[in-house]
């Protein structure tokens, strides 16, 4: 797919002129639903999940053949504050352990069958410290959203995606931070697991960071350009193209929630066509979640990234559409009704 916009307000402009869900196959799939071989509603959530996707595929009875995992990759101006517990050089040695099929990412995308798509984006060139001047510039948003828009395949079915970036927790809090307000600290973590004075930097460099962009926290877009990075812009590019193609997409845990959310809060209902598949142990990703009316699918307590929650997630997607599809009414089977 061609990204049909070369600046920020275009790209705002298309978030506002997004599809729908198909409100006729959402009738039809329920009343589907309701005539499949089982005491109404006993299949839980599993049976929302279908009808819901259902509506976003615009027929009754869709199928799941075709799903795309797409990890992007950036690098961090910020970790020059030592807000992570690791070095930035293992965000490009993890990339080529995922091109490499060495990571969990990769087994996960084999078990749950879907492909798998790294993109690194400039990781020679980090974004610039954001506690010092804007993390990107509008060209360099622009740049890693098109990088996420064009990833997405037209013909997936299902989009799934997730990051690498040694520092994007920290970047991530302080979007949510500026996108949701409330103190510094109800945003932050541990990430890749910093003690308790590496928490309270972090917290120190969030506040920074909000002090001096203080002038655009009212422009969801400019928050990701100024708080943001280029995994993070990519994903919110990807999740938003998905959309256009009518793909339902899977949100996998906190720093990619804190991309969708930037689209959220630039367009009302951005995400309707977006699922979380887990809850993070990440702290604050239950507060995201909650803010955005969102129900993790899976609490497994991960908190790895790599889209390893959503690839999990794409097994119970998978479970709930082939279920919607495939199974018999009570006519079909001459079951008895209750
Ligand atoms: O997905 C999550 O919820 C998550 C929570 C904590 C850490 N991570 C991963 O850890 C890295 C960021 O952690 P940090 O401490 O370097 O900010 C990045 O590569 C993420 O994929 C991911
Ligand atoms: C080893 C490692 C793997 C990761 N995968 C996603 N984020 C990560 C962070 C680290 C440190």
């Amino acid at each position: 797919m061609t990204a049909p916009f070369q600046t920020l307000a275009e790209f705002r402009d298309i978030l506002a002129r997004q599809p729908h869900a198909d409100s006729e196959a959402l009738t039809a799939a329920a009343d589907r639903n309701g005539q499949l071989t089982k005491p109404p509603g006993a299949l839980g959530r599993i049976e929302d999940i279908a009808i819901w996707y259902a509506s976003w595929r615009g027929t009754a009875a869709p199928t799941i053949d075709r799903t795309q995992m797409v990890v992007f990759a950036g690098n961090h101006g910020v970790t020059a504050q030592g807000v992570s517990a690791f070095p930035s050089e293992v965000t490009a040695q993890m990339v080529i352990n995922f091109q490499h099929g060495g990571a969990a990412i990769n087994q996960l995308c084999e078990a749950n069958g879907a492909t798998l798509d790294v993109h690194a984006l400039d990781l020679d060139t980090p974004t610039a410290d954001f506690t010092q001047e804007p993390a990107m510039t509008e060209q360099e948003c622009i740049s890693a959203l098109t990088t996420g828009w064009n990833a997405v395949d037209a013909e997936a079915d299902l989009f799934a995606t997730g990051e690498m970036g040694i520092g994007n927790t920290t970047s991530a809090a302080a979007i949510a931070a500026a996108l949701f307000g409330g103190p510094a600290e109800t945003w932050t973590g541990r990430g890749t697991g910093v003690d308790d004075a590496g928490f309270a930097n972090k917290v120190r460099v969030v506040n920074e960071g909000l002090s001096r962009h203080e002038r655009i926290l009212n422009d969801p877009l400019g928050v990701l350009k100024c708080l943001g990075g280029r995994e993070i812009a990519a994903m919110a590019g990807a999740i938003a193209a998905a959309r256009a193609k009518r793909i339902p997409v899977v949100l996998d845990g906190f720093i990619c929630t804190a991309a969708a959310s930037v689209l959220e809060r630039a367009q009302e209902g951005a995400l309707d066509h977006a699922i979380s598949a887990h809850l993070s142990a990440e702290g604050a990703h239950r507060k995201m979640l909650t803010t955005l009316g969102k129900e993790p699918l899976l609490d497994l307590g991960l908190r790895l990234g790599e889209g390893s929650g959503a690839a999990l997630a794409i097994g119970l997607i998978k479970s709930a559409v082939a279920c919607h599809a495939g199974m018999a009414t009570f006519a079909e089977a001459g079951v008895a009704t209750g």
